[in-house]
């Protein structure tokens, strides 16, 4: 599903979650929703999934207006974090009212996705582990195959292996079965390389929607002595820099040209790149 916001605002009464955001996401890629605390990633997914209406401005999936329209968001999915699945009773019952909910429902995948991940139909959901749950959360987003899903930072509470085990039950599965994916996470370096582009919000704003692979081509590390650095990165967008010695690196954001680079092997300088999640620290604003 496509999804177009325009001038999207959302208000907690005094407090300005989204201010002004405008996206334009084609449909069947899978997207990066990158943000820092508080920066709006949850208040974005939960307006897309209609469980928000929107203060103003505009939220189409595929061309409908999304807010109580239950037609567009039957095809809709959002799993948020771990601990709102908690008053289920089993995960049977749990997949049950899943398989009700979604026409796309794909019950085999779900029982291969369970014996994956380690989980039994007979455990009851609020005894069970916070990854045990982000499991059942992650099973439930991708058996469902909505034509929108979304996950919100829900796989944060698997360990290591069962996020890795995840990244790569989606990647398969969405390669055979295209549709339209948007991640929220943390986990920057490790879930960037699922992105096909990546949307940066920050205090309600928007910062960055780029191709990945855009983004990550125009953060270049510029190294060096530190005068002829210094003289290069000029006039460009300098994320941060760090001195050792003699020795300067400079983080910069732009396109540099052919002509750019050859100056810069000229000048004896290395060009290299910037680490997603450098990109992004430089990016967005700490909000401490
Ligand atoms: N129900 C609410 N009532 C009032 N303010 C809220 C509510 N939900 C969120 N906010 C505020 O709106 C802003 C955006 O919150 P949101 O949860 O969307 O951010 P987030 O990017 O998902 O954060 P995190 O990464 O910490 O989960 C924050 O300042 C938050 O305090």
């Amino acid at each position: 599903m496509r999804v177009e916001v325009r001038d999207l605002v959302l208000r907690y009464g005094e407090k300005t979650a989204l201010d002004g955001i405008s996206l334009s996401l084609p449909e069947n890629k899978i997207y990066g929703l990158l943000g820092r605390n508080g920066s709006g990633k949850t208040s974005l997914l939960s307006v897309l999934a209609g469980f928000r209406r929107e203060s103003a401005g505009e939220v189409l999936v595929d061309g409908d207006p999304v807010f109580e329209n239950a037609a567009v968001t039957s095809r809709i999915s959002l799993i948020r974090d771990v601990g709102e699945t908690t008053d289920l009773g089993t995960v049977d019952d749990a997949l049950f009212f899943a398989e009700w909910l979604r026409e796309d429902w794909d019950a085999e995948f779900a029982r291969e996705l369970l014996e994956r991940f380690k989980l039994t139909r007979k455990m009851t959901v609020k005894t069970m582990s916070t990854g045990q749950r982000s499991a059942l959360g992650v099973i439930i987003g991708l058996a469902g195959r909505a034509p929108l899903t979304m996950f919100d930072e829900s796989y944060l509470g698997m360990d290591a292996p069962a996020r890795a085990e995840f990244y790569d039950v989606l990647l398969a599965d969405y390669m055979a079965n295209p549709r339209t994916i948007i991640m929220s996470s943390h986990l920057i370096e490790e879930v960037s390389p699922l992105f096909e582009q990546v949307v940066i919000i920050d205090l309600g704003r928007l910062v960055v929607h780029e191709e990945a692979q855009t983004l990550l081509a125009r953060g270049i590390s510029v190294t060096g002595a530190a005068a002829p650095v210094d003289a290069f990165t000029e006039g460009l967008t300098v994320l941060g820099s760090r001195q050792l010695g003699a020795t300067k690196s400079v983080m910069v954001y732009g396109d540099l040209d052919e002509a750019r680079r050859r100056e810069a092997a000229a000048a004896g300088l290395e060009l290299g790149p910037i680490a997603m999640q450098d990109l992004f620290l430089h990016l967005t604003v700490d909000p401490r």
